[in-house]
Formats: structure tokens, C-alpha cells, sequence
């Protein structure tokens, strides 16, 4: 039989349908790939194999009387974010050590509720606070992808980079992931994978570890636009439980592709054209264009004037929100507990042993610009910024826009290591956090290669909840491109 990893999750999905093998066979398969690859890949933090099997086992006698659901018998792997009921839930911190939630996140309850099946919890960068993967306490994961004729190992990207890992290397169908200011789409674009960051209030952020609950938003990664676009439907929901949900009817996202994008008005922003931006970055973003034109997609120069303020603003309210959140962590209510004194040098012993630095650093930042005499020069200002971003955007589509093009990231994948000034690691979501600040949609689609063969992507933004037009011009690109798959060294 052909290697059923190696098929796409809509492949698996008409697959059991057709009854050419069942969940188990594939589930089975996903297993053995994963118990092989994982110590060189790194991207599972916990492997759920009993309940895996379990969950195959019904979903096949569900497929067995001709019932299921929409993701029914279809493996997937679930962000080390997502609380998952009695199963490792640790945002890849030491501070959660052996913490197992009560409880299910709305979003993986959707997938389950679908017969989809867990496959483990993946790696990422603690809290989500990264773009390397590098600030895991269960160390890096390494991407699939290396340079042609190197065998030096490259980061993922981050903070979803065991997700976008474990799809790039075949370990699962598809991933949940989060993106705060890029999570998802960098290391999508980073492993030649697809990945898309939903509106804001398009999923429920219910039972998803809190970073900066303003901008945090759940979302797929998988391997082209037609899985995201089904794992999408699934994932989404109004929910009571998250007062931030939007209550608007999911569309069928699958319905949208193959329609012609002829007559669609395409923004390219001047702002993304940023100081040092390397030429095969340029040459890529020319390439989209061009793509879309081909398709019959009108081309716009547009301008987003307060762009270059995004970044910094960023961060400011991502740290700003995360030292409020992450505040729970004391030593008395989850995980680690570091014994002190008096209760005062138990919080501080267990907080300095159980978060990471770049932890400790947003968290400080966050203090600072929040306390008395700062919050106005740096959190309200931010927050001021944060409305003349959103704007920039609404006047766009108010001008006809349909959907925005840009790089997703500044450059392809680089050597653990290599970066390390945080404020040179936070340029790597130059071009993504504009997306969260406005609260947007922003899908990455891989486009081509680096001169050294590694992948790139390019960004689609979209109006408030419409996902689809980002599925609809996506597929155009993908097909124009290929696909693009890491030869295999695991
Ligand atoms: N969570 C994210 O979206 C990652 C972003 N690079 C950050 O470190 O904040």
C-alpha cells in the first residue's frame, strides 16, 4: 500500500469514505511515522497513542454504518496551547510541569465533535512568545526543510512550530495553531505549508492558553489550501463561553475555491516594501503578482501609511496583555511549585525557575509599560496606533479592495542560533502583526524557493470574516506554484 502520511487531509478524507483503508490503517500510520521522525523532528511534545487508536476505532464503526462527521477518522496533531481533557496541556513551559486540564478547548471539542482524531500535543515556543521554536522548554524543533546540499539543521519558525513541523514531515493531516502577531503564518511560510490566522472572534478563544487575549485567534496549518479551508469550518464556532466569538454563520470555506478570481482587486501596499528586504523576497512578491494578474485579478497600488508603527506598537500590547495573563502562574493554583520562605519568595522562586527568559522579558516589558507613570507614554499610545493601523486597512477595502498582497516573512528559514537580539528575532513578524492588530484575516501560502532551496510564502489580508476570498486567491497562487515538499532525511 502507498504511504498513506503522504496524503493530503482531503485525500484522507474522500479516501475512508470510498473505504480504500480505514481510520485505524491510518491513524496506524501516522504512529509509526511519528515514533520514527519525532526524535529528529522534535515536534511532539506527547504522543496520545491509546486514545488516537480509540478514536479511530469509532470513527470506523461510524464510516461502517455510513455516518460521520466532517473530519471523521482524519488524524490530526493539536498546539501544546489547547487545553485537551486529561491530556498534557503545558504552553511548552516548565511552569505547567504535568499540568492535565479538566476541561476541553471549544476548538479542539469542534474537531473532536467532527471525528477527527488526536494524535499528541505539539511543540512550540513557550507561552507562544517566539519565532524560532528556540524558546521551548522541550527544546527545538527542527524543521524538515534544509538547504540544498546541507545537512545543518534550521529553525521551524514560531511560536506554532511543532504544527507546522509535524505537517511539513507527513506526522499528521493537519495542526491547530495560534497566531498572536505571525504564529501561524511564519512558520507556515517556513516549511512550505499553509497556514491561516482567522478574523478575530472567528474562533473561540475558550480553553486556549492565554498570551495577549487582543490579538491571540486560532487556526489550521496544512498542506495546501483546500485542508485549511476544511479544517477551518470545523474549528470555528460562535461560543458562549468566549464573549469575543463573533456569532455569524460559518460559510463552507471548501465552496469557495475554484471560483475565478477575475475582476478581484488586489492592494499591494508600498509600506511592505521594507529597508534591506532581500531581492528574492521582492522577486517573489513580483511573482504573486503576476500570478494573479494572469488569473484576471485587477493589481492596485495601495498605501498603509502607519505600517512601520505596527512592530513596535506590538510590542508594547503583546507584552502588556501577557504580564496581566501570565500573573496566574504562581506556584499555588498549576504545575511548579519552587518552595520558598514565606509565600512572597515561593511566588518569586517558582516564577524565576519556571518561565524561560523570553517569558520573563515580556513580562517585564509588560509591567513597565502598564505601571503608573508609563502607561500613557507607551500603552495607551500603542493602543492608539493599534486604531490608525486598523484604520489604514478599513479606508483599503472601503476603496474596493478585495484582498491585500504581501510577503510573509522578511526571509526564509534560518540556523538555530543564529538570531540572538530579541529585537532582531521580533522583526520576524514585521509583516504579520499589522494583521493581529487590526484583528484581520491573514492566510501564508508557500510560493516558491530561496536560492538555496528553502521555502517561502507569500500573505493574503482579507476584510473582517471573509476568510474566503483568502482560500479563493490562495489556490490560485498554489496552483500557479506547486507544491512544495521537504526531501525526506528523518
Ligand atoms: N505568538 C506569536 O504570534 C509569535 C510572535 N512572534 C511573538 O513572539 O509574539
Amino acid at each position: 500500500m502507498t504511504d498513506l502520511t503522504n496524503l493530503t487531509l482531503a485525500e484522507a478524507r474522500d479516501g475512508l469514505k470510498a473505504k480504500s483503508f480505514s481510520s485505524t490503517e491510518l491513524t496506524e500510520a501516522f504512529l509509526g511515522a511519528i515514533e520514527a521522525a519525532n526524535p529528529k523532528i522534535n515536534a511532539y511534545v506527547a504522543v496520545t497513542g491509546d486514545q488516537a487508536r480509540d478514536m479511530a476505532k469509532a470513527s470506523d464503526a461510524r464510516l461502517a454504518r455510513g455516518e460521520g462527521g466532517a473530519l471523521e477518522g482524519l488524524p490530526l496533531g493539536i498546539k501544546d496551547l489547547f487545553a485537551t481533557k486529561g491530556v498534557h496541556t503545558q504552553a511548552c513551559s516548565h511552569i505547567l510541569d504535568g499540568f492535565k486540564p479538566e476541561y476541553e478547548s471549544t476548538v479542539t471539542a469542534n474537531l473532536w465533535a467532527d471525528g477527527a482524531v488526536m494524535l499528541g500535543k505539539l511543540n512550540m515556543d513557550e507561552f507562544a512568545m517566539g519565532s524560532s521554536n528556540e524558546t521551548s522548554y522541550y527544546g527545538n524543533v527542527v524543521n524538515p526543510w534544509r538547504k540544498a546540499g546541507s545537512d545543518q539543521a534550521l529553525v521551524p519558525g514560531g511560536s506554532s512550530g511543532g504544527s507546522a513541523a509535524a505537517v511539513a514531515a507527513s506526522l499528521c493531516l493537519g495542526a491547530t495553531a495560534t497566531d498572536t502577531g505571525g504564529s501561524i503564518r511564519q512558520p507556515a511560510a517556513l516549511t512550505g505549508t499553509v497556514g491561516i490566522k482567522p478574523t478575530y472572534g472567528r474562533c473561540s478563544r475558550w480553553g486556549v492558553v492565554a498570551f495577549a487575549s487582543s490579538l491571540d485567534q486560532a487556526g489550521p496549518i496544512a498542506k495546501t489550501v483546500r485542508d485549511c479551508a476544511i479544517l477551518l469550518k470545523s474549528m470555528a464556532s460562535v461560543d458562549p463561553k468566549d464573549t469575543t466569538s463573533v456569532d455569524l454563520p460559518v460559510p463552507d470555506y471548501e465552496a469557495a475555491l475554484g471560483k475565478s478570481v477575475k475582476g478581484l482587486r488586489i492592494g499591494i501596499p508600498a509600506e511592505y516594501r521594507v529597508e534591506g528586504m532581500p531581492a528574492e523576497i521582492e522577486a517573489l512578491w513580483q511573482q504573486g503578482i503576476a500570478w494573479l494578474k494572469d488569473a484576471g485579478a485587477e493589481i492596485v497600488n495601495i498605501s498603509l501609511p502607519h505600517t512601520k508603527y505596527a512592530l513596535p506598537a506590538y510590542y508594547i500590547v503583546a507584552p502588556a496583555e501577557a504580564s496581566s495573563n501570565l500573573a496566574r502562574y504562581d506556584g499555588v493554583r498549576y504545575g511548579l511549585r519552587v518552595p520558598g520562605n514565606d509565600i512572597i519568595d515561593m511566588y518569586e522562586n517558582t516564577r524565576a525557575a519556571g518561565f524561560g527568559a523570553e517569558v520573563q522579558r515580556r513580562i517585564l516589558i509588560g509591567t513597565y509599560v502598564l505601571s503608573a507613570g508609563y502607561y500613557d507614554a507607551y500603552y495607551l499610545k500603542a493602543q492608539k496606533v493599534r486604531t490608525l493601523i486598523k484604520r489604514d486597512f478599513d479606508l483599503a477595502f472601503e476603496a474596493g479592495v478585495d484582498a491585500i498582497l504581501t510577503p510573509a516573512t522578511p526571509d526564509a528559514a534560518f540556523a538555530p542560533g543564529e538570531i540572538t537580539d530579541p529585537v532582531a528575532m521580533y522583526l520576524n513578524d514585521i509583516f504579520t502583526v499589522t494583521v493581529n492588530m487590526a484583528g484581520l484575516p491573514g492566510l501564508s501560502v508557500p510560493a516558491g524557493l530561496s536560492a538555496s532551496g528553502l521555502p517561502l510564502g507569500l500573505q493574503l489580508i482579507g476584510r473582517p470574516f471573509d476568510e474566503e476570498t483568502l482560500f479563493q486567491v490562495a489556490e490560485v497562487i498554489e496552483k500557479a506554484a506547486g507544491r512544495f515538499t521537504a526531501s525526506r532525511w528523518w
